[in-house]
Parts: C-alpha cells; sequence; structure tokens
C-alpha cells in the first residue's frame, strides 16, 4: 500500500490521508512508502491561496468597486487529481496510482493539466533547465507581440490578428493532415495576421516547440505566442529558448500568486504574456495584477462542452472588470468560435482591439486568402 497525501480544495476529500494500492511500477520491485510529503503536497497550499485571495476581493469591493459575482472563485480546474498524480517517480522506479471514479477530471481543460505534470517532468528529463539557459542565450532576439497587436489595430481599424497554428484540437481531432507549420505562418502573414500563436502541447494539439524554432528559422517576421499549459516557470524558459515572444497563461489554472510570479519571471526574460479569463470572476481576479507586460485575452469556449458563444465576450467586456480592463489601456483579444468578418465585427464591438483565431483559418486549402477574407 502506498500512502499519500491528499491535495486540499473543493474536490478533496474531508480524510487528509487515503491509502491507495500500487499497482505497477517500471522498476521491479515491489515497495513501500509510508505517508510523506510528496511532490503534488503542494497542492494542499491551494486553499489557504484561495481564502487570502477571497480576502482581497473583500478590500477591493470596500475601495468602492463593486464586485460583478459575489466571489471571485481562485481556481477552477483542479491542479492535480485528488489521489495524487497518476505515476510518482521514485529512484529508478515509477509508481502508478490506479484513478478511481471519482478521480476522473471534470473537463478537457483539468484532463490536460493532469497529463501536463508529468509531460513537464518528462520534459526536464530530456532537456534540462541548465541546458534550456545555454539555449536562451543563442535565441533569436524576442519581439513586441502585444505592440503588433496594437499597431496593426491603429493601421487597420481592425483587431489585431493573432492566427493559429495548430495540427489538431481535443474538441475537432485533426485539422490539417498534411500539417507544414512553416508554410502555414507563411500564409498567415501574407494574409495581414499581425502575429502568430503555435500551439506546443503535442499529446492534444499534435504541437511541439520545436514548431515555433522552426518558423522563427525561417526568418517570419510576426511575433509568436506560445501556445502552451503554463504550470511551472521551466516552460517559460523552454519558450523563450524556442524563440517566443510571449506565452500564455490560463487564469483558470493558476491562482494569482502563481500568476504574479509566472509574469514577474516572463518579464526577466524577455517574454511577454497572455492572460486568458473564462469569466467575469476570472477577469476580476487577474485584473489585481501587474499587468503592464501582459494582454488579456477571452476565451469563448466552454471547457465542459466545447461550444462556443460570442455573447461571453460581449458579457465579460460590459461588465465593470470589462470596462476597468479598458479604461487601464489594457489590450483584450476575443478568442475561440470566430469564422466570419460578422464574428470579428461583434468582437470588436464588444471592446476588444485583437483576436485569436485558429480552427477556421488552419484548416482552410488557402490561409493567406481565408486570413484576408476574414479581416476584409
Ligand atoms: O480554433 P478557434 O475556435 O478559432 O480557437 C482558437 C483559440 O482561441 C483556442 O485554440 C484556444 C484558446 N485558448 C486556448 C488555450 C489553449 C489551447 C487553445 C486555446
Amino acid at each position: 500500500m502506498l500512502s499519500v497525501l491528499l491535495p486540499g480544495g473543493p474536490q478533496a476529500s474531508t480524510s487528509h490521508v487515503r491509502s491507495c494500492p500500487v499497482v505497477a511500477c517500471s522498476g521491479r520491485v515491489p515497495f513501500q512508502v509510508g505517508s510523506g510529503l510528496l511532490p503534488y503536497q503542494r497542492a494542499g497550499s491551494r486553499t489557504k491561496l484561495s481564502t487570502s485571495v477571497l480576502k482581497e476581493s473583500g478590500s477591493r469591493t470596500s475601495r468602492g468597486t463593486a464586485p460583478d459575482t459575489d466571489e471571485a472563485p481562485e481556481v477552477s480546474i483542479r491542479r492535480f487529481p485528488p489521489a495524487g498524480v497518476a505515476e510518482q517517480p521514485c529512484g529508478p522506479m515509477r509508481f502508478q496510482i490506479p484513478a478511481e471514479a471519482a478521480d476522473k477530471p471534470h473537463n478537457i481543460l483539468e484532463e490536460i493539466i493532469w497529463w501536463k505534470n508529468t509531460e513537464v517532468r518528462e520534459m526536464k528529463e530530456r532537456l534540462p533547465l541548465q541546458r534550456v539557459n545555454m539555449m536562451m542565450k543563442v535565441a533569436p532576439p524576442s519581439r513586441d507581440f502585444i505592440g503588433a497587436l496594437r499597431a496593426a489595430y491603429q493601421r487597420t481599424g481592425r483587431p489585431g490578428l493573432i492566427a493559429e497554428i495548430k495540427k489538431a484540437s481535443p474538441s475537432r481531432g485533426v485539422l490539417k493532415e498534411n500539417f507544414d507549420p512553416v508554410q502555414i505562418a507563411r500564409a498567415y502573414e501574407e494574409g495581414g495576421a499581425a502575429c502568430l500563436s503555435v500551439l506546443t502541447d503535442n499529446r492534444y494539439f499534435k504541437g511541439s516547440y520545436e514548431n515555433i524554432s522552426l518558423i522563427r528559422k525561417a526568418d517570419n517576421s510576426l511575433p509568436i505566442i506560445a501556445k502552451e499549459f503554463v504550470i511551472e516557470a521551466y516552460q517559460l524558459f523552454r519558450a523563450r529558448a524556442a524563440g517566443a515572444d510571449a506565452v500564455l497563461l490560463i487564469a483558470a489554472v493558476l491562482p494569482n500568486t502563481d500568476l504574479a510570479y509566472l509574469l514577474k519571471a516572463a518579464a526577466k526574460i524577455g517574454l511577454q504574456c497572455l492572460v486568458e479569463v473564462h469569466s467575469i470572476a476570472e477577469m476580476e481576479r487577474v485584473l489585481r495584477l501587474d499587468l503592464s507586460n501582459a494582454m488579456l485575452g477571452i476565451n469563448n469556449r466552454n471547457l465542459e462542452t466545447f461550444k462556443v458563444d460570442l455573447e461571453n465576450n460581449r458579457r465579460i467586456m460590459s461588465s465593470t472588470a470589462g470596462h476597468e480592463a479598458q479604461a487601464r489601456g489594457i489590450l483584450v483579444a476575443g478568442e475561440s468560435g470566430i469564422f466570419t468578418p460578422e464574428h470579428l465585427s461583434f468582437v470588436q464591438d464588444t471592446g476588444c482591439q485583437a483576436v485569436l483565431v485558429g480552427e477556421s483559418l488552419v484548416k482552410e486549402e488557402d490561409p493567406a486568402a481565408a486570413t484576408r477574407a476574414l479581416l476584409s
């Protein structure tokens, strides 16, 4: 039996320690581990963080800013499975803990993040930070991602377009069979995009950091955001080493303490950030951060159902938080489900000066023409 400490949070069991049978390990020797502090014990601190942020929420209200919702949730996805990560390295061995029904992820984002724990650990084994650091020293210099979007808006009167490069997505499966990231990037540039979004997640989007390196080697002039599910700073360094100019940080995944740290770490290595929200509550929460090196994104895709609702964009932008973002001059992008110039205009009319578009461009035979048509 392997005793594991449970992380806290609303989904966790009320008991603090639960025993799980070890069913498989890559080492040969059956093994016993007493209860102790395992890597995911850190997740237990989430509950405490949550409380402090809710307090901040109260003080904000007392300063006179009425919240649009009752309370701002800390994070809506659970960073780890309730019974701990499915695999634990332990010296030369690995333990697998069987998932119970209650340990199944609630939505796709949660599933992706649970897998990301394992993936990042393996990435670090393959490419230790020391080597990433050396790669960063010779990486092509970073460019002004946010500036390029603002400039496109000023120049054209249409939202600055972040055109996305992804071979597949969890909701649509494979979008493009003969996928050539460099060719697609060139087509987007020709079609008038201001920036590129390049998926780096391999399992769910069939992406890679190498795709960013390839595009930069091909001398594409558009600034690039690494579309990664960031859970720790290593991924920021990896993105910069590949030549990325910006990274995505998802508010549903990261509490403000982590966001603040990652925003600082990103700024130190010359990366800008796109902080993504799904709700008014998340928008309110991230507005408490120093966003001088960041822009915001509103993802209009519902994570449970995959349905896209552009009305969500309007609701968030017309909330108190949405108005605050605009008054502070923070650039906001509308994301997901934008297929037509009418959709683009709708999102623009809510107050967004940038958009992030993937599927409707990437799956076209002629992505340059599709880009031009969308911006027309
Ligand atoms: O393909 P669409 O519907 O145009 O959506 C693009 C983009 O918004 C979407 O891919 C996205 C938004 N946020 C993300 C976070 C991770 C991965 C992907 C995304």
